[in-house]
């Protein structure tokens, strides 16, 4: 092995770094929903997207889109009477009869043209206004439905190999909501133009109205085709772009700003976020050439059409086939049918590709729903006397081996359990299997006599109290963070009460506000805690909810002596009214347990008192020398 010296001595000889690795999934998830549906049936998708739209703003706000619809018919309205009224003044205004007299005789048709002209802008202005009145809480219902879905899931989902990259494709559909009602309404309105015009024009002359289509259509086609396209890109690169979504918040957060600064990791997290915007920017770039082609051929077919429309129209007036006043109408027809169907065209495509993630959303929020916590309307009562796990498994998805593996025990109300063994031993898998966090693959865990897997996880939970490992610090006060999800009292001794039982008083007594005290240091502002200050937080939010199971996973990994002799003093002192469980490497401080268990490779392999267990020579014993040698 290289010396670090040497390392010094040889920087340029360092090796590059190596790339990203490649995420790609092979389970469920892995097939691109867009890889074998045909053109038409892609097409055929939009009515039912439509369908769905209208149905998710009917429950936003009923009143609004009945303005929204009143609005619509308005605005085919006036473009019909526009256009009849256009003719008649047409008719008048190219009449052999004095300036004058055309003119005068043409007012009346003109009044009306100015008149329906100024009730479509209005209809059109009206619309929007319902528009954005239906689009915030639309996004709001969809974005909340997502977060509370996530929130609802069986914990085991998020262990399954793509679950979070479906939840970041969702987040996508959520994004197009925002634009979702004003691409459909536009639709809605150009195909109401679309149809008018049209049908004005098909009266003028048959002939004009299928050459206007097929002006169009080739750029719908190519506006479907890019839409596809750049989805299977968006497709392809969600792996990666969730990843990266996560590695900059890694990367900047201060939370590890230490770390990533003092261990020389800028350089690599920058080179490593700049590998993965790379690598999606090529699959992008790779698909630009498509893109490219299909624009180029539409345009080309399109504007060979419409050279023939307008060549067309020019030969119908130039050969007396229809006469000026018919023909002056039908250029306005023709462009107001042109720029209906252009709109039609880019609508249309905006709400093919919402439909695409949509799709996506829909399938994550299905999914979601079908992985929400269903075990079973039974009760648990408290007070907790008795917790039984009998010969329980569990393996967490793509693993080779379970994590727990035929674990018994029994506990009552009153004891302290302590839970020892090597890293990745099971210890923390038991505890979420005690906790009803995770239901067992085999065997059974009973609360009072009560199956988990039968009971309605929130009268479990409101029997639990839990110090993580790893625990959140909430940007929140300090109150809010010892007291979130739990019911409001009207003062704050139960708060305090906490705060002393972790040891926390003269830290909160020295924070500028008190219990008030914000703590968001980076984001809003505030005191920020020390590691140990947190972790007594923590502890703090576990004993004010009084459990009647308590769980310690490594709680005082950050605390000074004295915090850590007195959170299990304190610990010892409430063990009377509940289960206690302390999971913990340092070894002194399971004496305050009745029972130890030592868990190896997910199996109990040794258990009984502290004094027995010492003297036991096992794993307990070889691991508390090992601790004392030091
Ligand atoms: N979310 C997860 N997905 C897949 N495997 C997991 C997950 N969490 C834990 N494991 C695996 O399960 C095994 C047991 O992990 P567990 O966290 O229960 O161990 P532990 O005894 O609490 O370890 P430590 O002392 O390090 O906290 C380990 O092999 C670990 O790799």
């Amino acid at each position: 092995m290289a010396s670090p010296e040497t390392h010094e001595q040889q920087p340029e000889t360092a090796p590059p770094f190596p790339p990203p690795a490649e995420i790609s999934y092979t389970g469920q998830y892995a097939v691109n929903p867009l890889a074998e549906v045909s053109f038409r049936h892609m097409c055929a998708q939009i009515p039912g997207v439509l369908r769905r739209i209208a149905r998710l703003a009917w429950l936003t706000d009923r009143r609004a889109v009945q303005l929204l619809l009143g609005c619509q018919v308005i605005t085919g309205v006036s473009a019909a009477v526009l256009l009849t009224a256009t003719a008649e003044a047409m008719q008048s205004v190219l009449s052999d009869r004095a300036v004058a007299d055309r003119l005068h005789s043409a007012l009346p048709a003109l009044l009306v043209v100015a008149l329906a002209a100024a009730l479509g802008r209005g209809a059109a202005s009206l619309a929007m206004y319902a528009e954005r009145r239906i689009t915030p809480r639309l996004t709001t219902e969809t974005d909340t439905a997502l977060v509370e879905a996530v929130c609802r899931v069986e914990a085991a989902a998020y262990a399954v190999d793509g679950f979070s990259d479906r939840q970041e494709a969702a987040e996508m559909g959520v994004i197009r909501t925002q634009v979702m009602i004003a691409d459909a309404q536009g639709l809605m309105s150009a195909l109401i133009r679309m149809m008018t015009a049209g049908g004005v024009l098909s009266v003028l002359n048959v002939l004009m109205l299928p050459l206007l289509v097929l002006a169009v259509l080739p750029a719908g086609i190519g506006a479907v085709l890019t839409a596809r396209v750049d989805y299977e890109t968006h497709y392809a690169n969600v792996a990666d772009r969730n990843v990266r979504g996560m590695m900059r918040w890694w990367a900047t957060t201060s939370k590890y700003g230490d770390e990533v600064r003092a261990n020389s990791m800028t350089d690599y997290l920058t080179y490593w976020y700049r590998a993965l915007s790379d690598r999606c920017d090529r699959r992008t770039l790779a698909a630009a050439p498509r893109t490219l082609r299909i624009s180029l051929l539409s345009s080309l077919a399109g504007g060979f059409f419409l050279v023939a429309t307008w060549g067309a129209l020019a030969w119908l007036a130039a050969t007396g086939r229809i006469d000026l006043a018919v023909a002056a109408t039908a250029v306005v027809a023709v462009q107001t049918t042109l720029s209906a169907l252009s709109q039609v065209v880019v609508n249309g495509a905006a709400v093919f590709h919402t439909s695409l993630y949509l799709g996506d959303m829909q399938a994550f929020l299905d999914d979601a729903a079908a992985r929400a916590s269903r075990r079973g309307p039974r009760a648990v009562s408290a007070p907790i006397e008795e917790i039984k796990v009998e010969e329980v498994v569990y393996r967490y998805p793509g693993e080779a081996r379970p994590a727990v593996d035929g674990v018994s025990l029994t506990l009552r109300r009153g004891e302290i359990l302590a839970i020892v063994g090597a890293n990745g031993s099971g210890k923390s898998t038991l505890t979420r299997l005690l906790t009803g966090i995770y239901l067992p693959d085999k065997g059974k865990v009973f609360w009072n006599g009560t199956d988990l897997a039968e009971a309605d996880p929130a009268t479990v939970w409101a029997n639990t109290g839990l110090v993580p490992q790893i625990f959140a610090q909430w940007p929140l006060r300090l109150r809010e963070n010892i007291t979130l999800g739990q019911p409001r009292t009207h003062d704050d001794e139960p708060v305090w009460e906490a705060v002393d039982a972790a040891g926390l008083r003269e830290t909160v007594e020295d924070l500028p506000a008190g219990l008030d005290t914000l703590l968001a240091r980076d984001i809003f502002g505030g005191a920020e805690l020390s590691g140990g200050q947190w972790q007594r937080v923590a502890c703090s939010r576990a004993l004010y909810r009084r459990p009647g199971l308590l769980i310690l996973d490594e709680p005082t990994s950050q605390m000074d002596p004295r915090g850590e002799h007195g959170v299990f003093q304190q610990i010892k002192s409430i063990a009377a009214d509940r289960i206690t469980i302390v999971v913990t490497h340092r070894l002194e401080n399971t004496k305050i347990a009745d029972h130890i268990v030592v868990m190896e490779h997910g199996r109990i392999t040794e258990q009984g008192v502290y004094d027995d267990l010492v003297h036991a020579g096992g794993t307990f014993a070889e691991l508390l020398e090992l601790s004392r040698k030091r």
